[in-house]
């Protein structure tokens, strides 16, 4: 019973839409009980891209048209069954997401979007050329079947509905496995993502490959249902924003989304274009529109959210629930991960260099931000980097980490030269980091985010949850781990970022700015979590700019002005240093600590 609970609902709904499909006789109606699944499945189609990864398409009758044309074309010019085209289309379709998904990926936010809109009015524009205005499948009347032609229009509703529930089970798979929680992770923050190990360029062309495959399947029944393709009635812009419509309509980054917002949109549109189309052509895009100022105004997220939101409030104890628990009963059944021998390595730090930066070179055009810089990190230590504001601290990070890319230099973790690398493949290689401004995913729970930083080092979801749950137990965040992020003070933000990279098990830390917004108690607690972290063998690099909590910290300092290494040291030689004093700490901290530091 509990394998089935979660797919209750949409038995529930498949069995109810089978049944009212039945007793409509009406053709017309008949149709648009088949219409209200086509689009519910494209705009499905739709949401595994853009609903979980936030990268909004409005270029998906791309998909939708190769795969009406493929079974147009197929049926027309070989004599192909469509049972036969559907998955050809399919592949064809999978295959053009990753084709566009290449070139567009390098682009964010609403560049991507217009730059998706521009796929599908080129390939309209190629098949008019090619003559192929209007295509029409050819009527068999001798064994119509195998051709998937069938007197009876009920039929192709069945078809439908069997289409949205196999989407919609595709769908659970993604949102309940690494696959959805890397899109999840995605969508609220590229950067962080990338930085706990994920590899975003990868999952986003999984994630267009499918959404693609799927649309053209879409696009290929649509064709058999209608009989007829036209450039304008699969890649038009009508068509690319009849996905995002219903679905923003229905929910963004819910299985249920399409389907609500197709259920109200597609009848309502076609009974209107059918009472009024002659008197106000175009009355479907008006109605499309509107729906969009709608959930603009009420419900941005879609009336799903806002429902959902209702009933949350109204009977809480309906959405109870402990991934705590979850994790904390993975831990016990678990068995627990080899630890990485650099962890099991207890300080004080040997002379063992676990990196070592060589000349690191970066300028802004003509701002040299980091100059020539160089320095080695011994394992199981504390550096501190310091500096004044703009002197190139985070640019440094950024450079070790693979944000990004030197002008000259090299950055040798463990005598491997990780120049040119990602992100991801430097967080794999067990370097973590966290950020200046914070960066939670904050709709998901403190678990969940540490949860992400956890894949890269876990072969299966339970070993991950192992080490979520390590991770925050190690940083002392069991008692929120239920919580939303976005509900968490500075504090607990700072800490579930230091859990997320912890999860990872890196062997060198990078923490920027860790101890930035917070008050003296809670700084001193945050330090202790970072002194215990090194006690355990984890190498810590931290930029900060509480020059008192780093002194009773670090080992080594690396003082940077202007770009440039200006001195390095143990902690008291540097605050001694004259240069120090004069471009950092300035006249008053020579005045109150200079005594004490001699
Ligand atoms: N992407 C960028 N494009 C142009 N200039 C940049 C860029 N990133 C940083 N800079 C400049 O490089 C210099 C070093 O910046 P960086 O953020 O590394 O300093 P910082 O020591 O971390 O400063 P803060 O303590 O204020 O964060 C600054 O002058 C900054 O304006």
């Amino acid at each position: 019973m509990n394998a089935i609970r979660p797919y209750l609902a949409i038995i529930a709904f498949a069995a109810a839409y089978a049944v009212l499909s039945i007793f409509v006789t009406n053709s017309y109606y008949q149709l648009m009980l088949t219409l209200v699944l086509v689009w519910a499945s494209f705009g499905l189609s739709w949401n595994i891209l853009s609903g979980y990864t936030g990268l909004i398409s409005f270029g998906h009758a791309s998909f939708f048209g190769l795969g009406a044309y493929t079974t147009a074309l197929g049926a027309m010019h070989f004599d192909l069954s469509p049972w036969l085209l559907i998955p050809i289309a399919s592949v064809f379709g999978g295959i053009s997401g990753v084709l566009i998904g290449l070139p567009t990926f390098r682009l964010r936010s609403h560049y991507f979007a217009l730059s998706m809109l521009a796929y599908p009015l080129a390939i309209l524009y190629v098949f008019e050329w090619l003559g192929y205005q209007e295509v029409t499948l050819p009527i068999k009347r001798e064994n119509a079947a195998a051709y998937m032609q069938f007197h009876d229009p009920r039929i192709y509703t069945w078809l439908a509905l069997a289409m949205v529930v196999a989407i919609v089970l595709i769908s659970r798979v993604i949102e309940r496995s690494r696959f959805g929680m890397a899109l999840l992770a995605i969508k609220q923050n590229e950067a962080a993502a990338e930085a706990a190990g994920i590899n975003t360029l990868l999952w986003k062309l999984r994630a267009i490959a499918i959404s693609g495959a799927i649309a053209s399947a879409v696009g290929a029944f649509y064709a058999v249902v209608l009989l007829v393709v036209t450039p304008l009635s699969v890649f038009g812009m009508l068509v690319s924003a009849q996905a995002l419509t219903v679905t923003m309509f229905g929910g963004i980054g819910t299985v249920w989304g399409p389907v609500i917002g197709s259920a109200i949109l597609i009848p309502l549109s076609e009974i209107l274009h059918a009472q009024l189309g002659a008197r106000f052509p175009g009355i479907q895009g008006v109605i499309f529109g509107l729906a969009i100022v709608i959930v603009i105004l009420v419900a941005p997220e879609g009336i799903y959210w806002k429902a959902r939101e209702f009933i949350q409030r109204r009977w809480p104890q309906l959405f109870a629930r402990s991934r705590h628990s979850e994790l904390a009963a993975a831990r016990a059944t678990a068995a627990p991960p080899q630890a990485a021998p650099e962890q099991k390595a207890a300080r004080p730090s040997s002379d063992d260099i676990i990196l070592s930066v060589r000349g690191l070179s970066k300028s802004f055009g003509g701002l040299k931000a980091v100059q020539n810089v160089s320095f080695d990190v011994r394992r199981g230590s504390i550096l501190g980097i310091i500096g004044p504001n703009g002197a190139g601290k985070t640019t440094a990070f950024n450079l070790l980490n693979g944000f990004l890319h030197p002008d000259t230099g090299e950055v040798l973790v463990d005598g491997r030269n990780v120049v040119g690398w990602t992100p991801h493949q430097i967080c794999e290689i067990g370097v973590g980091r966290t950020f200046q401004i914070m960066r939670p995913f904050a709709r998901l729970s403190v678990a969940d985010n540490v949860v992400v930083g956890a894949y890269v080092r876990a072969a299966t979801d339970d070993e991950a949850r192992h080490l979520a749950h390590d991770a925050i137990m190690r940083v002392g965040l069991e008692h929120v781990a239920d919580r939303v992020a976005s509900q968490l003070t500075t504090k607990e933000l700072r800490l579930m970022e230091l859990a997320r990279a912890l999860a990872g098990q890196p062997r060198l830390l990078l923490l920027d700015e860790t101890l930035a917004g917070l008050g003296a108690g809670e700084a001193d607690e945050v330090v202790d979590v970072v002194r215990k972290l090194a006690a355990e063998g984890v190498t810590i690099v931290i930029i900060e700019h509480t020059m008192k909590a780093m002194v009773k910290l670090v080992d080594r300092f690396v003082v940077l002005d202007h770009g440039a290494v200006l001195v390095e040291g143990e902690p008291e030689a540097v605050t001694r240093n004259p240069q120090v004093i004069e471009a950092y700490l300035g006249a008053k901290w020579s005045a109150n600590h200079g005594q004490a530091a001699c």
